[in-house]
């Protein structure tokens, strides 16, 4: 293993600033797959972090049931009712970077969606339920994929238990990065960055405050976000995890009530102070 690195303010990746006569398909498209029926939410989630993390266009792909809150939510979001894999072909044909996986369950439903999306060659992040299902064997991750999973997950992906991904999260992460060659988000207190070639960050930042339902698909929207705006994978993961745990800690005063999609606001004026838009 090489040193273990220290992500902070001074070393953190930049998005370049944008040309005065750019526009949104110079920007990049999000496709984020997820949302069985009962988890409706959490695509959502993630397509409102990419959409306030300047994405150029984000798209929602999910169950039909889930259309119309989404377009009364988020009316930015192109957001697309899908029954079947070949459904999703043409959105998939358009996106430069895809999140697969939050609130994706592990249905007939589910599975057709990701293997359909394991045939794309664009940047993906996969959360959640696609990593459930990568650990059951049910696919094979694509090249040039962020995985990001919090401590069950990656006990899945590993075989082991939380208890023992907890007792060396070093270890984990570098031991997924390597086993599914990408670079790997393993979340919690002071998250960790990890690449197959053994390059390991550490977050120092974040706050309790997060542990609660809908902050992961949060992050899982930013990474998107700046991969689309043309960071590499292991840069806009660092840039991504660190804008998201200082956002708890800025949020913090408002205690144990603050919900996941408060966070995006926090995160979009953070970014914009570290990376303005303009010169
Ligand atoms: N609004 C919506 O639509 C939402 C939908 N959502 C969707 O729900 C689906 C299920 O996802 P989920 O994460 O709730 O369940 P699951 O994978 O069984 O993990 C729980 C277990 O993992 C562990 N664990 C987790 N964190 C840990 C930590 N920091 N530190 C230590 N351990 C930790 C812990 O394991 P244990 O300690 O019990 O072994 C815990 O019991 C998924 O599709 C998701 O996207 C959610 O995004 C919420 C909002
Ligand atoms: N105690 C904590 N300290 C710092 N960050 C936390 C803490 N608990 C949760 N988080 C962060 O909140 C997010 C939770 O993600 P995840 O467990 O995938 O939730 P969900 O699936 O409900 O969206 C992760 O980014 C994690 O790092």
């Amino acid at each position: 293993m090489k040193n273990i690195r220290s992500i902070h303010a001074g070393n953190l990746p930049r998005l370049t600033p944008r040309l005065p006569d750019t526009h949104k398909g110079l920007l990049g498209h999000v496709l984020i797959i997820a949302g069985d029926l009962g988890m409706g939410g959490a695509g959502l989630l993630s397509a409102q972090a990419a959409l306030r993390c300047g994405a150029g266009m984000v798209s929602l792909a999910t169950r039909e049931q889930h259309v119309s809150a989404a377009l009364s939510r988020l009316p930015e979001v192109m957001t697309l009712a899908i029954n079947s894999s070949a459904q999703l072909r043409p959105p998939l044909q358009r996106a430069s970077v895809i999140v697969v996986g939050p609130g994706l369950g592990q249905t007939a439903w589910s599975r057709a969606l990701l293997s359909t999306a394991t045939q794309q060659s664009v940047p993906q992040v996969w959360d959640a339920d696609a990593l459930n299902l990568l650990a059951q064997g049910i696919c094979n991750q694509p090249q040039q994929c962020i995985l990001t999973p919090h401590p069950g997950e990656a006990a899945r992906l590993l075989n082991i238990r939380t208890a023992q991904v907890q007792a060396n999260r070093n270890n984990a992460a570098l031991q997924i990065a390597e086993r599914y060659n990408a670079v790997v988000v393993l979340k919690g207190h002071h998250s960790l960055i990890a690449t197959p070639a053994g390059d390991l960050s550490c977050v120092e930042r974040g706050h309790p405050v997060m542990a609660g339902a809908g902050f992961g698909d949060v992050l899982s929207g930013v990474i998107a976000a700046l991969l689309a705006q043309g960071l590499p994978a292991y840069s806009a993961s660092c840039l991504a995890v660190w804008l998201h745990a200082c956002a708890g800690e800025h949020l913090a005063r408002q205690g144990r009530g603050l919900a996941a999609s408060d966070m995006c606001h926090t995160i979009s004026t953070l970014l914009e102070e570290h990376s303005p838009c303009q010169a």
